[in-house]
């Protein structure tokens, strides 16, 4: 595809994996997140908490071991013990600047795996060194950060002034699909064009409303890893899906007023059931 398309709800539905009476944790996915650090554990909270909410067979919380305690007090299902994975989320939460030799050596054994791969935050500058299929979620600043770091002079205003154009811009010369969060979502496609995806209600804008986003974005790929590893374009779409998904919830949380960050992922369960019951 070369043009812009407006994501829509079946869209979405389309992209999400509905569990099948064979199936079992290992068949519906399991998700390996790398995310937080001491400085920010509760980007790891929340990462975990959107993946778990989003459904999905397991979730491998592989981070930083004192935000490994704070997830396990929220989500005691979600599994600290290396094992397979079928999608990475790298980055919610971590200082690309602190990365200390022995996490560099754990994302570059994870960037290693032909496995889909999400790169938020403090993983953004990794951009072009996974074996697999990668997709970025920068905000507009991030971006910025991201494309100067990389030769291209251009400030965060710029892009905010024309989004889809930088987001095509860095997909082409990153060579991997990129989510540019915003109060429209555009993901870009590698090879050109991408999808449009109203974001929802301006209350999302607070913080930690990206990593829920990112354990969305991680679980949908770990269910959708077969498919994306058979064609690499479609990890544009699911990440357009979560977006979606992170709209529509943050809809469902605020019912016209404030919202938290947590209070996204727990409007997921219904907001999924809502999207399945209305297709
Ligand atoms: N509870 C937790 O643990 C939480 C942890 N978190 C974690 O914190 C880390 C830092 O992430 P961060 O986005 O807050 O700051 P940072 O990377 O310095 O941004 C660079 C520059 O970009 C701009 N800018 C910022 N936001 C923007 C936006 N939405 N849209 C557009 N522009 C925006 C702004 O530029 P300025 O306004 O100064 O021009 C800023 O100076 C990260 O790892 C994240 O995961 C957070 O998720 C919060 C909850
Ligand atoms: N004005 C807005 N209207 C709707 N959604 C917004 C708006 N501003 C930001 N968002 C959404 O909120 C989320 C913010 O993510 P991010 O900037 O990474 O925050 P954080 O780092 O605090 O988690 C993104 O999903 C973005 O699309």
């Amino acid at each position: 595809m070369t043009g812009w398309s407006d994501w829509t709800a079946a869209d979405t539905v389309a992209e999400y994996r509905v569990p099948v009476e064979g199936d079992d944790k290992y068949s519906r996915g399991v998700v390996g997140i790398l995310t937080g650090s001491a400085e920010y554990p509760g980007a790891a909270v929340l990462g975990v908490e959107g993946a778990s909410r989003t459904g999905i067979g397991m979730v491998r919380y592989l981070g930083d071991a004192g935000a490994a305690r704070f997830v396990l007090e929220r989500r005691p299902e979600a599994v600290t013990a290396d094992g397979r994975v079928q999608a990475w989320l790298i980055g919610s939460g971590m200082d690309r600047s602190a990365r200390s030799p022995e996490l560099r050596a754990q994302i570059d054994q994870a960037l290693g795996q032909d496995l889909p791969v999400v790169l938020d935050a403090g993983a953004l500058d990794l951009a072009g060194s996974s074996a697999g299929p990668a997709v970025l979620t920068p905000h507009h600043g991030e971006l910025a950060t991201l494309l100067s770091a990389r030769g291209v002079d251009v400030d965060r205003p710029t892009i905010a002034a024309a989004p889809e154009e930088w987001a095509t811009r860095a997909a082409e010369l990153l060579g991997c699909s990129v989510l540019l969060k915003g109060s429209t979502t555009h993901v870009a496609l590698p090879g050109g064009g991408g999808y449009r995806v109203q974001a929802g209600p301006p209350w999302l804008a607070t913080a930690g409303s990206g990593d829920v986003l990112g354990g969305i974005l991680g679980a949908l790929a770990a269910s959708r890893s077969p498919e994306i590893l058979a064609d690499p374009d479609r990890l544009a779409r699911v990440a357009a899906a979560a977006a979606f998904l992170h709209g529509r919830a943050g809809e469902r949380a605020s019912s016209g007023g404030p919202l938290a960050a947590l209070d996204i992922a727990e409007a997921l369960p219904a907001t999924i059931a809502s999207l399945l019951a209305d297709s």
